[in-house]
């Protein structure tokens, strides 16, 4: 198993929920980039179980160690790792799982594929826990990007079948992309996220879970970065947004929306703006033929409700081989999407990064 995406700059993630800790070492950092570590401290904190009642209870400062890397807060060439420890583990939750897998989750194939030597405690290296690592990669990537002009945001469209209210597809910048991250509930209207509160702990009080979509847009990006068929902006974005844990579903711009328009009503007229070609609209979610247009990249992410519910469920005895039912103990998110939002920020950042450094558009 290699957890590793990324060619020109790539992250590798490591450890498991309940080890002694989690980590990432992200090669291919450009030299003499100084890191903004409350900024990136920030960033972290937003996906970091927060009590809060949409968040699993377990408690996590993570705040992460360097052992590697940057100097001085400066990297300085070398690979950068870093640590999150561990620190509150509950592992007898998961004694049982390992005969008893939990539907949804990933306990039975896990067991199946490494044969019971997999780290079954916290969901071990399935967990959503390892999208604090990835998002130390991602804060970093962010914080490169903004440099270039580049702004990544996101907020949660949708949870429990209630809508946010909806970006544009064209016409939003960097305020706007960031605004909904600086938020406890990370969406654009706060009375829609009132009802998605709501709605969140109807089913958290049910013993219930409930599943969202992230919307998430890159603004500011250059025409040009992506390739072709294979290494296009959509494959490198939808790569890493479907190492998420609980992402079913990816879609850029109109989305699957697109398959019931008309070719007339789905393409993005071209204008002449201040002597430069302009699109009129952007319902490609800016990108054709895998490559950046530079209208805002749109791309939004479906995630599952979480599987780990407090209703009594059918699983098996996989080692008396006869049918039981499954009531779970433990501590666990009702809504994954609501922390997810600065992962698929985190995700889409590393890309887009990879992108820019293989179109050497930031040199
Ligand atoms: C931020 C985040 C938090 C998550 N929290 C939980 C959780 O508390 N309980 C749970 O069962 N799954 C949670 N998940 C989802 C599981 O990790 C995921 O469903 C599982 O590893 C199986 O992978 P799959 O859903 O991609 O097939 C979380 C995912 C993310 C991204
Ligand atoms: C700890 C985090 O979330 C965890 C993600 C998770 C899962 O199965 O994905 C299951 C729970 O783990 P535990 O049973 O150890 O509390 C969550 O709390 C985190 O995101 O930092």
């Amino acid at each position: 198993m290699a957890s590793r995406i990324g060619t020109h700059f790539s992250v590798t993630i490591f450890g498991q929920s309940h080890s002694a800790g989690i980590g990432c070492v992200v090669e291919g950092i450009p030299a003499g980039k100084r890191i903004d570590l409350d900024e990136l401290q920030a960033f972290l904190a937003r996906r970091a179980p927060s009590g809060m009642p949409w968040s699993t209870s377990r408690k996590e400062s993570d705040v992460p160690e360097f052992l590697g890397g940057l100097v001085d807060g400066v990297t300085c060439g070398a690979p950068l790792a870093a640590v999150i420890r561990n620190a509150d583990a509950r592992s007898s939750d998961y004694e049982a799982l390992r005969r008893t897998p939990r539907p949804g989750h990933a306990d039975y194939v896990a067991e199946v594929k490494f044969g019971g030597a997999q780290d079954v405690a916290g969901g071990g290296h399935f967990s959503g826990r390892l999208t604090a690592p990835l998002c130390i990669a991602g804060g970093i990537a962010k914080q490169l990007l903004a440099e270039q002009g580049v702004f990544v945001g996101a907020h949660l469209a949708r949870a429990a079948c209630v809508a946010d209210a909806a970006w544009p597809l064209q016409g939003i910048g960097p305020e706007d992309v960031s605004a909904p991250g600086r938020k406890p509930f990370p969406v654009i209207d706060d009375a829609c996220g009132a009802a998605m509160q709501d709605a969140i702990a109807a089913a958290r009080a049910q013993g219930d879970s409930v599943g969202g979509v992230v919307e998430c847009a890159a603004v500011g990006l250059p025409v040009g970065i992506g390739e072709p068929l294979f290494d296009g902006l959509e494959n490198a974005v939808a790569r890493a947004v479907f190492g998420i844990p609980a992402v079913k579903g990816v879609e850029f711009g109109r989305g699957f929306a697109a398959a019931d328009m008309h070719g007339s009503q789905h393409n993005d007229p071209y204008r002449m703006d201040a002597g430069a070609p302009a699109f009129e609209s952007n319902n490609a979610g800016g990108i054709l033929g895998g490559i950046s247009t530079g209208e805002p990249l749109i791309v939004r992410a479906a995630f599952k409700p979480t599987s780990s519910i407090f209703i009594e469920q059918h699983s098996v005895d996989l080692k008396d081989g006869r049918d039981v039912d499954l009531a779970l103990e433990g501590r666990h998110d009702p809504c994954v999407a609501v922390r997810a939002v600065p992962v698929v920020e985190a995700a889409c950042a590393v890309a887009v990064y990879d992108l820019m450094l293989e179109a050497r558009l930031d040199r």
